[in-house]
């Protein structure tokens, strides 16, 4: 769809957008990058976005522009009228709520399984994914298309080869596949940050084990508190941990860092059964 927006540096002069450390406030105002990253989930015509923290409003419009139904959650009051205003542009398509996305309740907000989109703030980005990656069996997405420092992406993405792969790896793939999905250099943010960004994207497997999150969460902080040791030393003091490594036939004198996903999953299934 095709709507005459304001540029965005003149909805943040008009509405005092000035940059928050504290809020992990780092603004994308390319119109063209931001609809490469709302075309990352596919189609979205009609289809059910939630976006974290949408500021003043830049990815919004790219996911609006893509014909999706936006619902926004902003913890900045100052952004709320501009994307008040966003809204009038898309009847119908723009829902605002002006909250922490921490205390969110998501469970009634939507008839279907929405995308998830965002420019994560920094501070909250990976409790916000280990949130949405434990939430129920079946998750609640279809897909999670996220930013975040680039250290982080590729501690989602990781394999067993990379020096990256940890807890983050094995708590985002057990039942997902997380890719890189387009790198975003600092000098595309408004102020630009430190360090370099990526895009992640996560699609649920069709059929994934299954595995009790909470016992997959202590495993993996255990095995990965201590990567350098031998698991029978690092998983000694979680209940079950040893009997369970034995149980699916994994040596207990490797390092975590040489499981693999699903070694991970068979263990922790093992645990419960
Ligand atoms: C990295 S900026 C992204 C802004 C915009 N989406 C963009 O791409 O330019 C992160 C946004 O998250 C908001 N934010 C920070 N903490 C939040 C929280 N706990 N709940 C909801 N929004 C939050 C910030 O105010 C900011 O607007």
């Amino acid at each position: 769809m095709s709507v005459d927006l304001p540029p965005l540096r003149e909805v943040i002069a008009r509405y005092g957008l000035n940059a928050s450390k504290a809020l992990g406030q780092n603004f994308l105002l390319d119109q063209q990058l931001l609809a490469r990253i709302a075309r990352i989930p596919g189609d979205l015509q009609d289809a059910e976005v939630f976006e974290v923290g949408p500021g003043p409003g830049g990815l919004t419009r790219a996911l609006l522009q893509a014909g999706a139904r936006v619902t926004a959650v902003e913890r900045d009051r100052r952004c709320i009228p501009a994307l008040a205003e966003l809204g009038e542009a898309f009847p119908g398509q723009l829902r605002v709520i002006e909250d922490d996305a921490l205390e969110l309740d998501t469970t009634r907000l939507f008839d279907g399984k929405p995308h998830i989109v965002s420019n994560l703030p920094y501070n909250i980005g990976t409790a916000l994914l280990v949130r949405w990656l434990s939430a129920d069996w079946l998750p609640w997405w279809q897909s999670l298309t996220l930013m975040f420092q680039k250290e982080v992406a590729d501690r989602i993405v990781a394999g067993t080869d990379d020096d990256a792969y940890g807890r983050l790896a094995v708590l985002a793939q057990w039942r997902s596949t997380a890719k890189l999905a387009m790198p975003v250099h600092r000098s595309a943010f408004t102020p630009p940050p430190k360090v370099m960004s990526a895009v992640v994207h996560i699609t649920p497997l069709a059929a994934p084990v299954q595995v009790d999150f909470l016992t997959l969460e202590r495993l993996t902080a255990a095995a990965f508190g201590q990567r350098r040791k031998m698991l029978r030393q690092s998983v000694k003091g979680l209940s079950g941990a040893l009997a369970a490594l034995e149980a699916v036939g994994i040596d207990a004198t490797r390092r975590a860092e040489t499981l693999s996903v699903a070694d991970f999953t068979a263990t922790a299934g093992a645990m419960t059964a």
